[in-house]
This record gives structure tokens, C-alpha cells and sequence, in this order.
């Protein structure tokens, strides 16, 4: 056996969507900040390929690179690698980063309750895990600070029309289309048509707006479309169903913590949720991420909300990505079958 890289990964999954932990074997990216280190690896390409295209990784994968943290009060700092993006934040990969942190042991955990800071890509997030016989059993996230952007706007779809859609930030940029009027029931057949159809609509919403973060000038596209299913009013708090289009076109397993957070700013922002709601959103397989309005702020002077989110990830396995120095693939490849749905 040879290799000129042997990358340590733990892999998870938060409610489905998997978030692979490089744990070892790369050296933290050049960078005075966590997001300057992110941009760098954003640019450079040679990491996200060598992790997430095949044969190593594939479409469904997400990888976070674990960093030394720059700010004081942070205990670890992630970057985080999806399939097109390296973005500020994300719901399932933090899940997956905080439980790999507690139990892998690489983080002391404390039971019931463990308290730790992370330091994502965009900024600072606590995280609370309730743990029990050395497993953190479910991880309550303080997400990045969120907003509505626009309400009831109208974007012109080619071959849909002019669709209603409303457009925020929950960690990362939203296009919100209503799943109803889409026809969608969001139901697990449906994956492949809305996948389809949604990155025609962030492609559309892109063309038309881009997006604006008032703090964060680098961050000027629309990374998602949420199919946002109907809020019904349960015993245990508002329910609604949520399937997010990932790029180049595949549907996010987890119900999407930062599309919750987008969408607890867009109720919140209509009067319809308040600080005293739950918001749980199921995915297209069933999972749950459940949200609340812990507070609100202002984002360069945009009215937005604190929200948290909280889900569960488990540990599937750990890899040893090795890189043979004849392997005339060395960044691997994409191929469309499966590399975006068509
Ligand atoms: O939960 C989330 O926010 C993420 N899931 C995969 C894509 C998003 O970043």
C-alpha cells in the first residue's frame, strides 16, 4: 500500500443527510478568519474534489473540514464542503460536526448536558447536546442570525410562469416556493421532479435578484430552493413539511436546519410565529428538525430573528481516503448521470 494522503474521516448522518468529519490528515487552509479559510478552500478546489467527487464521494455527500478555532470562545471551528458550495453555515452539518465532536471523544462530553461552541464559516453557533450513555442523543443549535429578504415576490420561471416566492437567509440563501401550489404533496416520490424544478427556480431567482447578505458581501447567490408544505397547527407545536433543492439537483434527506431557520424568519416576519411556538419540519423521509424563535436582532439593520434548531446525527463508519500515487484521477470526477438531476 502507498499514498501521498491519507485523509481520517468520521462519517455521520443528521436526520438522513450525511455530513462526513475529516478529523485528520489536512493541515488547516491559509486564512486570518474561519470564513478567509473557507473562501481559500472555495477557490482552490483540490480538497472538495478530491472528498466529494466520486470515487470517494458522489452527490449526496457534504464533508467538514475540522479547524483550529480563531475565536476565543469557540472550542472547534468547522469548514463545511456541499456538493456546490462551501457555505456560511448548515443545519445537518453542524449536527453531525457537534455529535462526531462528542462521540468520538474528540470533545469531553458532559451528561444530561453538554455545552459547546462552534465556529462555522459565517460565524459563532452554540450548541447544547443532550447526552446520554456516552451518545449525544439530540443537539439544539443557536443558527446564525436570519432574515426575510423579500415577501411575495414575483419571479418568472421559464416553462412555470410567474411563481409568488418569498426569499431569506437561515445560515444560508433561500428561494421559498409554496410546495402546494408547486402540486407537490411532498411526499418521497416526488424527489426526483423536485430537485428538477427546484434548481430551475434558484437558477431563475439568481438571474433575476442574487442575493444580498447586508454583513456578508461575499455571499451573493442563492444556494437553495425550499418546497415549504403547508403549517399545521398540532398539539406539540406547528408542523409543516419541507424538501430543499440542493445543487446540481438532489433533495436535502434532512428536513434542513438553516431552510427552517429561513422559514421561522418568514412566519415570524408575517406575524405567524411568535418566541412561544415550535416549528418541527419533516423531510421527505420523515425526519424532523425542530426550530423556535429564541430572539430577535437586526442584520445590518434588517429586522431578523435568533432562531434554534435541534435534530439527531449518528455515526456510520470511519474511512481512510488514501490517494495511490498512479491513480490517473487524482481529483476524481462528476458525470451527469448522477451528478445533478436532469
Ligand atoms: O440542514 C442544512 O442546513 C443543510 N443540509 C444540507 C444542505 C444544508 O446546508
Amino acid at each position: 500500500m502507498r499514498s501521498t494522503k491519507t485523509i481520517h474521516v468520521i462519517s455521520a448522518h443528521a436526520e438522513g443527510e450525511v455530513g462526513d468529519v475529516i478529523v485528520g490528515g489536512v493541515m488547516p487552509p491559509p486564512g486570518e478568519t474561519i470564513w478567509e479559510q473557507s473562501r481559500w478552500i472555495a477557490r482552490d478546489q483540490t480538497l472538495r474534489n478530491f472528498v466529494l467527487n466520486e470515487p470517494r464521494g458522489g452527490v449526496f455527500r457534504h464533508v467538514n473540514l475540522l479547524v483550529p478555532p480563531k475565536h476565543p470562545d469557540a472550542d472547534a471551528a468547522f469548514i463545511i464542503m456541499e456538493p456546490e458550495d462551501t457555505p456560511p453555515m448548515s443545519g445537518s452539518n453542524s449536527i453531525c460536526v457537534s455529535t462526531v465532536l462528542l462521540d468520538s471523544g474528540i470533545l469531553p462530553m458532559q451528561e444530561p448536558v453538554t455545552e459547546i461552541t462552534l465556529e462555522a464559516p459565517g460565524g459563532l453557533v452554540r450548541v447544547r447536546a443532550e447526552c446520554r450513555n456516552g451518545k449525544a442523543e439530540r443537539i439544539f443549535v443557536q443558527n446564525l442570525p436570519s432574515f426575510a429578504e423579500r415577501l411575495d415576490a414575483k419571479l418568472e420561471v421559464e416553462g412555470l410562469g410567474t411563481l409568488t416566492v418569498d426569499t431569506a437567509y437561515g445560515g444560508d440563501s433561500f428561494v421559498i416556493v409554496d410546495a402546494a401550489a408547486m402540486g407537490f404533496r411532498l411526499s418521497p416520490d416526488e424527489a426526483h421532479d423536485i430537485a428538477r424544478l427546484g434548481v430551475r427556480i434558484t437558477n431563475a431567482a439568481n438571474a433575476a435578484f442574487g442575493f444580498h447578505h447586508p454583513e456578508n458581501p461575499d455571499w451573493k447567490h442563492f444556494s437553495f430552493c425550499l418546497f415549504a408544505g403547508p403549517v399545521e397547527i398540532t398539539t406539540e407545536g406547528l408542523r409543516a413539511g419541507a424538501a430543499v433543492a440542493i445543487q446540481p439537483g438532489k433533495v436535502d434527506r434532512s428536513p434542513t436546519g438553516t431552510a427552517l431557520s429561513a422559514r421561522m424568519a418568514v412566519l415570524h416576519a408575517r406575524g405567524q410565529m411568535t418566541l412561544e411556538d415550535r416549528l418541527t419540519a419533516v423531510s421527505l423521509i420523515g425526519s424532523t428538525f425542530t426550530g423556535r424563535i429564541l430572539g430577535t436582532t437586526e442584520v445590518g439593520g434588517h429586522p431578523a430573528i435568533l432562531p434554534e434548531i435541534s435534530g439527531r446525527a449518528w455515526i456510520t463508519g470511519t474511512h481512510q481516503h488514501m490517494l495511490d500515487p498512479s491513480d490517473p484521477w487524482p481529483e476524481g470526477y462528476r458525470l451527469t448521470d448522477t451528478w445533478g438531476a436532469r
